[in-house]
């Protein structure tokens, strides 16, 4: 993937660091070439090796340079390529289920670790083979000297190999199993800095509470950080004692062969040099070797999110979805969230005919906005099936599905983009077309709110990001008081809502559209308003509507009670007060809530 982002640099960079790799071995023959001439009386000579070993200086010094730039060079090409993968192959997930699995956030934050620099495994994998150059080019020269010390040296080198690599994969299984802590540590440490969460944490007093628990997160982790790095600090110690002395049993029987005059000075020179050169090669020839193992193991959960494959079973054989003509039939759906889990959904029988709007409704936790989850296809049923004009959506491509659907879910998102932005989401193809949202924003009754913003529709809906941050980042002083000198504008709870309902709006054609619980912080006015809206613009298209706000949706062509898994009720409201059922008794305790009010003036008319 490396080679991928950036060939070039990848080439330039093993270049200059070989050059860099071959520098020490040339300067210490040079070196003895020179310490042998002096020796000898050979001056002749002399002047044409100082030139060499100044060019040979100046080289390995450009080499060096050139070596950091690259090296950089290759992190961001390699790390936006690794970037660009890993997301592709999150967005390309269809279902939900990842996302709500500890064992995959995990995987994922090590991903994303790894492909925050993936060109280090390049730069350690070059600082192997740099380490190996040197090697090489003293082990000729300490040969020459000594065979027998020289094996000696190499051999030193086979246990503390083997050593690291057991230890770097102890390294990655640690980090695996502190990935839960790491991520807790980090979700504590979010949610002490974002906005979200300040008004709560303020008010409950929750930031000791939240700081200790993230402190706690960080002391497990660490614990097994410094057990880690103590075993690597005893191994490693113990394992330098053993190559130091070889050298330095090295270097004293080669002092005694030149006292006794079997090697000559600049022998003892290019000793030095050499065993010195091949210890230190060959410790960053382990120690380099080993990171470049541990990053690839590290690197497997990369590749191992870049090809899971679909969360959800692809079609064997897609079927294209023609415009709902009958309805939509859930046949004997039977869901729970996971095999340990309970049921939400206990054999769901209900049809929503084309061209209807069906509500549900029901108690908390009964599972109306599973159901419409399921409708999207977020996740499949555990048993039965979901039919589009008699088509199982299980055949049916995700994305063919959803792009005839439309929707306002209860936990929407608020974006952090300008207010065109966060209404264009509801469809794409809008974001240049300004007349299409601002028609969808007058239709959510939202336009007048958005022109009076700062900078209308363009305005960014956040108070976390600057909105003008070239402004801002040429301003020479940054505010020191704590008050931002230009912040952006947060809308109303009610007002977002509209927002959402704007979205929706944009898709309003969808042959589909979900509202779970579009009114919930709209105000009287607004809601009626808005209902009124949308059973105009929605009038002979099919819709699913969850609200506990019964009076919303009283005018639906069908009201389905869901209560235990299972359609109980199912009628109109005026057929469903007269059953006198779980619908009738929660319309009439809510209805009693406004006429006891409304009563007091009435008896004083
Ligand atoms: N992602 C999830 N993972 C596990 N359990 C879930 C998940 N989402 C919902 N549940 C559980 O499924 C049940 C039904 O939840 P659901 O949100 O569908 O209810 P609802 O009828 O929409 O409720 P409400 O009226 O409160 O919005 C609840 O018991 C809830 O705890």
């Amino acid at each position: 993937m490396v080679w991928r982002a950036a060939p070039a640099h990848v080439l330039g960079y093993m270049a200059a660091t070989l050059v860099g790799a071959a520098t020490p071995v040339a300067l210490a023959w040079l070196t003895k070439a020179v310490l042998d001439g002096l020796a000898h009386g050979r001056t002749a000579a002399l002047l044409g090796l100082a030139v060499t070993i100044a060019v040979v200086t100046t080289v390995a010094a450009a080499a060096a340079h050139a070596t950091q730039y690259l090296r950089g060079e290759v992190d961001r090409r390699a790390a936006l390529r690794a970037k660009d993968e890993l997301f592709a192959a999150v967005t390309r997930f269809t279902g939900l289920t990842r996302f709500e699995s500890p064992a995959f956030l995990d995987r994922l934050r090590l991903a994303q670790q790894s492909a925050a620099n993936p060109g280090r495994l390049v730069d350690t994998a070059t600082s192997t083979a740099r380490g190996a150059v040197t090697v090489a080019g003293f082990v000729g020269s300490l040969a020459v000297i000594s065979p027998t010390f020289t094996a000696l040296v190499l051999l030193s080198a086979v246990p503390a190999l083997l050593i690291e690599l057991r230890m770097s994969r102890q390294r990655v299984a640690m980090l695996w199993r502190i990935g839960p802590a790491e991520r807790r540590e980090v979700f504590y440490a979010q949610l002490m800095s974002t906005a979200d969460a300040a008004k709560e944490i303020r008010l409950f007093g929750l930031g000791d509470f939240l700081r200790l628990r993230m402190l706690a997160e960080l002391r497990t982790a660490d614990a097994a950080r410094r057990r880690m790095d103590r075993r690597e600090f005893v191994v490693q110690a113990s394992l330098s004692a053993v190559s130091a002395s070889v050298v330095g049993a090295g270097l004293v029987w080669t002092i005694l062969a030149a006292g006794r005059g079997e090697l000559g000075v600049g022998d003892v020179a290019m000793f030095v040099a050499a065993s010195a050169g091949v210890q230190a090669a060959l410790n960053v020839m382990v120690s380099a070797g080993v990171m470049a193992y541990e990053q690839l193991l590290t690197f497997r959960h990369h590749v191992e999110v870049v090809s899971a494959g679909s969360d959800l079973p692809a079609p064997r054989d897609p079927q294209s979805l023609p415009a709902l003509r009958r309805g939509i039939e859930l046949r004997d759906v039977w869901f729970r969230y996971g095999d340990d889990h309970p049921w939400v959904l206990r054999g769901v029988d209900l049809f929503i005919p084309n061209g209807s709007t069906v509500a549900l409704v029901g108690l908390n936790g009964a599972g109306k906005s599973t159901l419409v989850k399921l409708l999207c296809r977020f996740y499949d049923p555990t048993r039965g099936a979901i039919l589009w004009d008699g088509v199982d959506i299980r055949d049916v491509p995700p994305e063919t599905l959803r792009s005839r659907i439309g929707a306002v879910f209860q936990d929407f998102v608020a974006y952090e983009l300008t207010a065109a932005d966060n209404i264009a989401v509801g469809d794409l193809s809008a974001v240049e077309d300004g007349t299409r949202i601002e028609r969808a924003a007058r239709e959510a009754g939202v336009h007048d709110a958005l022109v009076a913003l700062p900078r209308g529709y363009d305005t960014l809906l956040s108070r976390e990001f600057d909105p003008d941050p070239e402004e801002s980042s040429e301003a020479e002083d940054a505010p020191t008081s704590g008050v931002p000198s230009s912040s952006g504008v947060l809308l109303s709870g009610g007002q977002w809502q509209r927002l959402a309902l704007a979205r929706a709006f944009l898709r309003s054609d969808q042959d589909l559209m979900i509202l779970d619980e579009p009114s919930s912080g709209l105000d009287p006015e607004a809601e009626y308003e808005i209902h009124t809206r949308l059973a105009r613009l929605r009038s002979g298209r099919t819709s699913v509507v969850i609200s506990h706000r019964l009076g919303a949706v009283r005018e639906a062509d069908r009201i389905v009670v869901l209560a235990d898994g299972r359609v109980t009720e199912e009628g109109t409201h005026a057929s469903l007060l007269a059953d006198d059922g779980t619908y009738a008794r929660l319309f009439t305790r809510q209805a009693a809530g406004y006429r006891d009010d409304v009563q007091p003036t009435g008896a004083a008319r």
